[in-house]
């Protein structure tokens, strides 16, 4: 479904690789993904979606419950670009990622008249950018979409690198589509209005990427765990920009997850299985802060990982306030849900593990006592 919309004719969508010089003089970052899309990230950057948008072009603005202002400035500034936009609210967080609430979408595209040459805009947090990506790569074999991430999570992570998707009853993520958009815009002042549980669950992913790939981001949260929860903070700028360069760095390269892009499935085997399991009252960013402590528990019993790191998940994480222990109802559930992976192959489990910080591996199939221990663990308070 990937880049359906190539076919020059009637492709509005400007080719943006995200070497951001006009958006310069605003204090835009720009962090390109591949010469294929940018990631603009700076105060204004919505002015980034008028080359989105052309004479007569329909756009749909597919946004999360409750971000009535930025949608109103959306709509705004696709009318002054010439563009129609068209209005799609869906449900808060975890419940937009459903059958039902896609269905709905293709509803208001079709009646909308929605062609190949028309635009899907995203407007919230993970959730609602991972279902309208999925609304775009399905509807017509595969539209354009613009994301809007306005959570910390959905900038430095799900609005980037075109995975898309919902959830069925069986497991987390389990229909979806790899659909790249055609540029992500985030002005950080959108954060400002976040909870602060919901704001430290993004530094999840943040930190999942120091220990992957980035130990600088390690350093910068350990020095200041404080200044790296507060929105405004000027770490918080650095932080972001470094979590997507890692982001942009993997996928530019294995879009479709043929090998590399597993790294950033980091913790989170255990951490989907929390989420299901928990029927989704987890904050997707804690879980996978408690995924990690499971893959680094794992790592160590297996011998490939030295106690020192594992050590480290469980001050660095603790310190900005995540959890990093989950009992629940127990093993079995968790472990049933783990086998929906999509890292696992037949009956094989497959795992993210560390070497070291920033030395990430696969860890295939490793003996069920080593993942009870390691689950026993985690649940121990
Ligand atoms: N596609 C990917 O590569 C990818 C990567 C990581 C995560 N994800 C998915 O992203 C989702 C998690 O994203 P999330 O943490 O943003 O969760 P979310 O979308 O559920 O948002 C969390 C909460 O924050 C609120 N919120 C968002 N922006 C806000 C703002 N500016 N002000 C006030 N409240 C705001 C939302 O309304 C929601 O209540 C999960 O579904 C996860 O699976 C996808
Ligand atoms: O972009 C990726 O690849 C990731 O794995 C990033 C994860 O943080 C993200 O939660 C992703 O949606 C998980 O994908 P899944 O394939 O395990 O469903
Ligand atoms: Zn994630």
């Amino acid at each position: 479904m990937t880049g359906s919309t190539q076919d020059g004719a009637q492709n509005h969508g400007a080719q943006d690789d995200g070497d951001g010089q006009d958006a310069a003089s605003l204090g835009i970052r720009s962090i390109s993904v591949g010469g294929r899309y940018g990631v603009h990230i700076g105060v204004g950057a919505l002015t980034r979606l008028a080359e989105h948008v052309s004479e007569g072009r329909r756009v749909m603005v597919i946004h999360q419950r409750g971000r009535t202002d930025l949608v109103a400035e959306v709509v705004e500034a696709v009318r002054a670009a010439g563009g129609e936009p068209h209005v799609h609210e869906v449900p808060d967080a975890e419940a937009a990622k459903d059958v039902r609430v896609l269905a709905g979408a293709w509803g208001a595209l079709g009646q909308a008249g929605f062609t190949r040459n028309d635009l899907v805009v995203g407007v919230g947090g993970g959730a609602a950018t991972d279902l309208a990506g999925f609304v775009a790569a399905s509807w017509l074999r595969g539209v354009d979409v613009v994301q809007l991430p306005t959570s910390l999570l959905g900038v430095v992570d799900a609005a980037v690198g075109g995975k898309t998707g919902i959830n069925t009853a069986e497991g987390k993520n389990l229909v979806g589509a790899f659909h790249e958009p055609r540029a992500v815009l985030c002005d950080p002042t959108w954060m400002g209005s976040m909870a602060r549980a919901d704001f430290v669950s993004g530094l999840a992913e943040v930190i999942k990427c120091g220990f992957i790939a980035d130990p600088a981001i390690l350093k910068l949260v350990e020095a200041d765990p404080a200044a790296a929860c507060e929105a405004s903070a000027p770490v918080v700028s650095e932080l972001i920009a470094r979590a997507v360069q890692v982001k942009a760095d993997v996928v530019e390269n294995d879009l479709t997850e043929a090998g590399i892009r597993e790294i950033l499935n980091y913790g989170h085997t255990f951490a989907h299985a929390i989420e299901q399991v928990e029927d989704y009252r987890w904050r997707h960013g804690d879980a996978v802060a408690v995924g990690m402590i499971f893959a680094a528990e794992l790592a160590v019993r297996s011998g490939v990982l030295g106690q020192d790191v594992l050590d480290r998940h469980r001050t660095v994480l603790s310190a900005v306030g995540l959890p990093t222990s989950y009992a629940g109802s127990g093993w079995e559930p968790l472990r049933r849900a783990m086998g929906r992976d999509k890292k696992a192959r037949g009956a094989t489990l497959r795992f993210i593990v560390l070497s070291a910080v920033g030395s990430p591996q696969r860890l295939e199939g490793p003996d069920e006592q080593v993942l009870i221990e390691a689950f026993e663990a985690v649940a121990a308070p």
